[in-house]
């Protein structure tokens, strides 16, 4: 059992700070330490006051912790002041703790109270501890006037601000992703009609317990699809207000974000499926596509690597009109200029190719599109296209690509959610020895290089391959 901390403020109302930290914690079944960082007395709307807790109390409550309760994760909350800053960075200091820091710096409390006015100069010594910091619009413009810059020279790894884009789309609630020297992204939460209590120290303690098991941009994701079923699935309002009761990890595509690389105004109309793909042979030639073709192989890719220029687009022509007249689902892989040129089915892209692709030429030429991922913000980034397949891999490690093994449980899961919504396919590693394995988890498509192209019987191997795919 993993041990979290929250540090942070009590509400008199027990809707947010330490006991929506508590709530989370417990759905997920982490032992909670709860250190109190002031008492508060509100209501669901209404503020009272506010009662610091004193530096030798915050510092023995640390301190105790330590011996027989070591954090696995923490997640800060309200810090009234400078001394209280100073006392939680000296103790990090002092014990190099190693676990993730989730710090959501509240300012105030929706009910109306304000908890400080620390600024980013009064935060300094702390800042560098954070895996991550979680402001909402308005405390990302008090901490550093929207400057991501100032924030970065103070320390800060990697900021998440919440709501920051909420003007901007029609559909969504926009929050913006940045981590020092990545480019931005942007997870879109499907508006909700409900005003929603606590949603700030929900969301980052949330993040704290998926850090423990995900690498930060997947926490993010998880976190939020969390969010948006507790959100969804919550009944029990005071006066209007809801409060979140129970958490657990979505399962349903539909409350994932959409991730892009920039902001989406609306939800993008979708590209057409594709038919399901069955055995899907990814080939680096005019003449391998050819000879599958005449073999009865139903969905192809060319995948060229080594030419440019006339003798590519040749290639590509060629490999269209083949397809076409064999009535094949043809996918180019990466050129996707080529493919709209000369009309193939559809391109395959991977996450790289799909930055700087014209999405909306290939949507409205009409070409089908396939979507490389390897993990839950990878299949957000590939949602938020609603593209006509999405591919999971590398599922085993192979010789054919330098990539990233993801593996059969992660297969299993994600088809799980991806399968109600979009047409799938396996790659990377699989042939004979697991085809079998791969196919059990539902997915439905197996894309290969080396099961046919490096086999002793290419013809043979293939009219196996296509047995285990009734089309
Ligand atoms: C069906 C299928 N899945 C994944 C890939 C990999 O595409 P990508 O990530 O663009 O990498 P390259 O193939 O360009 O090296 C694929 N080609 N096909
Ligand atoms: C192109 C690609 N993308 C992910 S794994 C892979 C290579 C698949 O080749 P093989 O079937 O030989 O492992
Ligand atoms: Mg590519």
């Amino acid at each position: 059992m993993k041990t979290i901390w929250t540090i942070a403020a009590l509400d008199s109302a027990g809707i947010s700070g330490i006991s929506a930290d508590t709530k989370v914690f417990n759905a997920f079944d982490c032992i909670t330490c709860n250190i109190a960082t002031a008492v508060t007395a509100q209501s669901v709307d209404q503020s009272v006051s506010l009662q610091k807790i004193n530096a030798q109390i915050l510092k023995d409550q640390l301190n105790v912790l330590l011996k027989k309760h070591k954090p696995d994760a923490i997640k800060m909350g309200v810090l009234v002041d400078v001394e209280q800053v100073n006392v939680i960075a000296g103790f990090l200091a002092q014990h190099q703790l190693n676990v993730p820091i989730v710090y959501d710096p509240v300012l105030s409390a929706s009910s109306g109270l304000s908890f400080n006015q620390l600024s980013l100069q009064d935060l300094k010594p702390l800042l560098k501890f954070f895996t991550i910091i979680t402001p909402n619009y308005d405390e990302f413009e008090w901490l550093c006037h929207k400057n991501i810059e100032q924030l970065f020279q103070t320390g800060v790894k990697a900021v998440y601000v919440k709501g920051g884009h909420h003007d901007v789309s029609q559909d969504y609630i926009v929050d913006q992703l940045c981590i020092k020297s990545e480019p931005d992204l942007y997870f879109h939460n499907i508006k909700q009609a409900k005003k929603v209590r606590a949603t700030g120290c929900s969301f980052s303690s949330l993040l704290a317990v998926f850090l423990l098991e995900y690498p930060i941009n997947d926490a993010i994701t998880m976190a939020n699809a969390s969010l948006q079923k507790s959100i969804k699935d919550t009944h029990v309002s005071i006066d209007g207000f809801y409060i979140l009761k129970q958490f657990s990890k979505s399962e349903d595509l539909n409350d994932f974000p959409d991730v892009s690389h920039h902001v989406l105004n609306k939800q993008q109309i979708p590209f057409e499926l594709c038919e399901p793909l069955g055995l899907y042979p990814v080939v680096d030639s005019v003449k391998w596509i050819k000879t599958l073709a005449g073999w009865g192989v139903k969905t192809l890719q060319i995948r060229i690597k080594d030419q440019a220029g006339e003798q590519l687009e040749q290639s590509i022509k060629q490999c269209v009109e083949i397809c076409h007249k064999h009535n094949i689902q043809f996918f180019v892989n990466d050129y996707w200029e080529l493919a709209i040129k000369y009309q193939a089915y559809g391109v395959h892209l991977g996450q790289e190719d799909i930055q700087i692709a014209d999405i909306e030429a290939i949507r409205k030429a009409g070409v089908k599109i396939g979507i490389s991922t390897h993990g839950e913000m990878e299949f957000c980034i590939a949602k938020s296209i609603k593209p006509s397949y999405i591919a999971i891999g590398a599922i085993f490690p192979t010789n054919t690509k330098e990539v990233q093994v993801v593996g059969l449980d992660n297969l299993n899961k994600w088809v799980t959610i991806l399968k109600v919504h979009y047409p799938l396919c396996a790659i990377g590693g699989i042939g004979f020895n697991n085809i079998e394995t791969v196919l059990k988890s539902n997915v439905g498509s197996v894309a290969l290089v080396s099961a046919i192209c490096s086999a002793d019987n290419p013809e043979l191997a293939t009219q196996k391959l296509l047995s285990y795919f009734n089309l």
